[in-house]
């Protein structure tokens, strides 16, 4: 049998010779280093089974940009390098985009001993064993952040939208779904073209939100060549891509009042003319929009056309924020948990009852999208295997909670969490040391150890 091969690659030497010692006694080859430099020869030279990587060198202390920038390039060299990162005390937010972008793994300095024996022994397993579809190539499952081909309706609010889309998907009237940042505005419009007689043919999406009105025109309605400086080429704009099929107009609301009229003129005679052409050309789509700007108040206020509004809301669907639909909270958040069980190959089971109840008492001022993160966030970073209510940050403005406390539900509850967050906040002052952290909190060692692993901090 082949030898195994780690090679760890850290500047601080301790630490080197510290992890050396420890992992000599589990695997057999052992090579550390101390100048990541060296990593394209040393690549180039053996072929390790897992590589653990600090991520920040002292080049560039904090961001972890240099670290980011050599996983990348290892990812680059091979895409099925079991990459597990070493991060310093406070460094979870850059972990969890670690291992978004492609790093198995990873494990908090100072180190727990079997923490990160088990750690490397898992990262090192999967790579010898390709057969478990873990020897992929770890890039492939990165930076998705779109999961949703499932429209979750439970609550009864969702379910009356979802019975109307039913209703009206397969009719061609125009649509306005209105509601909140995250509240699924953008599902909702791919389901209506799923359930529409439209399916077969292209749905397209237009952000207006993101468009400046100087390339307004030329995205929707398309350009020839030579009509602008940079138009090298003639090209169909967004309507004309979406012939036959849907267009979804994306945050309607932040559109100014000329470039309001021009869309106008192209809704009611469902023609475009390319900038720089006098050739009108028909076009054939459903349109859905969706903002979550309150237009009968712009139309009030002048900045946004009624005629405009009109044409576009035959049919009006509201979505209401998540915090107005507890019942849809269980089933997204298993929902989610199943996407990122899988992508991340973590082996997190259900969401208890306990957790599901801090779930629900909490606001989500992201909607569904905060819940999609946090559940993303907490499969990532789970210890055990299954989520508990430390795995995740809940936000802590007084209107972040549903009983307004920021706090969860009962005293308890709410004395340990204070004890939590007063020991991040040592630790993140202090570096993660821990005698400066027990000295400040007025705690022994052991007091703080004990709480520590309370807390599974
Ligand atoms: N009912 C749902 N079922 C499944 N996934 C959902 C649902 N609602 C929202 N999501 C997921 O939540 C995330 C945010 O949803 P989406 O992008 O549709 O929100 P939005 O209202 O369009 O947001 P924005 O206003 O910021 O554009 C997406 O990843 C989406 O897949």
């Amino acid at each position: 049998m082949q030898t195994v091969k780690l090679l760890i690659v850290d500047d601080d030497p301790d630490v080197l010779l510290a992890a050396k010692l420890l992992l000599k006694r589990h695997i057999g080859q052992v090579d550390i280093e101390k100048n990541p430099d060296k990593l394209p020869f040393l690549l180039g030279n053996t072929r390790y089974d897992a590589i653990l990587l600090d991520m920040n060198f002292t080049r560039d202390v904090s961001s972890g940009k240099e670290g980011f920038d050599w996983l990348d390039r290892i990812l680059d060299a091979d895409p099925t390098a079991r990459v597990v990162l070493f991060t310093a005390y406070g460094d979870v937010e850059m972990a969890v985009r670690a291992i978004k972008a492609g790093a198995v793994d990873f494990v908090l300095k100072p180190w727990e001993n079997d923490k990160l024996v088990d750690v490397i022994k898992t990262a090192i397993a999967g790579k010898q064993d390709g057969a478990d579809g873990n020897n992929v190539p770890r890039r492939g499952t990165s930076g998705s952040t779109a999961p949703a081909d499932r429209f979750i309706a439970q609550s009864a609010a969702m379910r009356q939208i979802a019975e109307t889309v039913e209703r009206v998907a397969p009719t061609d009237a125009n649509i306005l779904i209105l509601g909140e940042n995250g509240t699924g505005k953008d599902v909702l419009a791919r389901e209506i073209h799923r359930l529409s007689n439209r399916r077969e043919k292209p749905f397209v999406c237009a952000d207006l939100g993101a468009l400046p009105d100087s390339l307004f025109e030329s995205e929707l309605f398309g350009h020839v060549r030579g009509a602008f400086t940079d138009a090298r080429d003639d090209r169909a704009g967004r309507f004309e891509e979406a012939q036959g099929g849907t267009i979804f107009l994306d945050e309607i609301g932040n559109v100014g009042l000329a470039q309001q009229a021009r869309l106008l003129t192209v809704l009611q005679q469902r023609q475009v003319t390319r900038v720089g052409s006098n050739k009108p050309r028909n076009v054939d789509v459903r349109l859905v929009c969706a903002t979550n700007a309150d237009l009968n108040a712009r139309v009030m206020d002048r900045s946004f056309r009624q005629d405009l509004l009109y044409r576009i809301n035959t049919i009006e669907l509201h979505i209401p924020p998540l915090r107005q639909r507890p019942d849809d909270i269980g089933p997204l958040a298993e929902h989610f948990l199943r996407i990122y069980r899988k992508q991340y190959n973590r082996p997190v089971g259900q969401i208890s009852p306990e957790l599901l109840k801090h779930l629900k008492q909490y606001a989500w001022p992201g909607n569904v999208r905060e819940l999609q993160h946090a559940i993303e966030r907490a499969v990532i970073l789970a210890r055990g295997n299954s989520l508990t209510p430390d795995d995740f940050f809940f936000g802590s403005s007084p209107s972040a909670m549903q009983n307004g406390s920021g706090l969860p539900g009962n005293d308890t509850l709410q004395i340990e969490d204070m004890e939590r967050r007063m020991i991040q906040q040592a630790m993140q002052k202090h570096g993660g040391n821990i005698t400066d952290v027990a000295r400040e909190l007025g705690l022994s060692r052991q007091a703080l150890y004990r709480r520590m692993e309370k807390y599974g901090l």
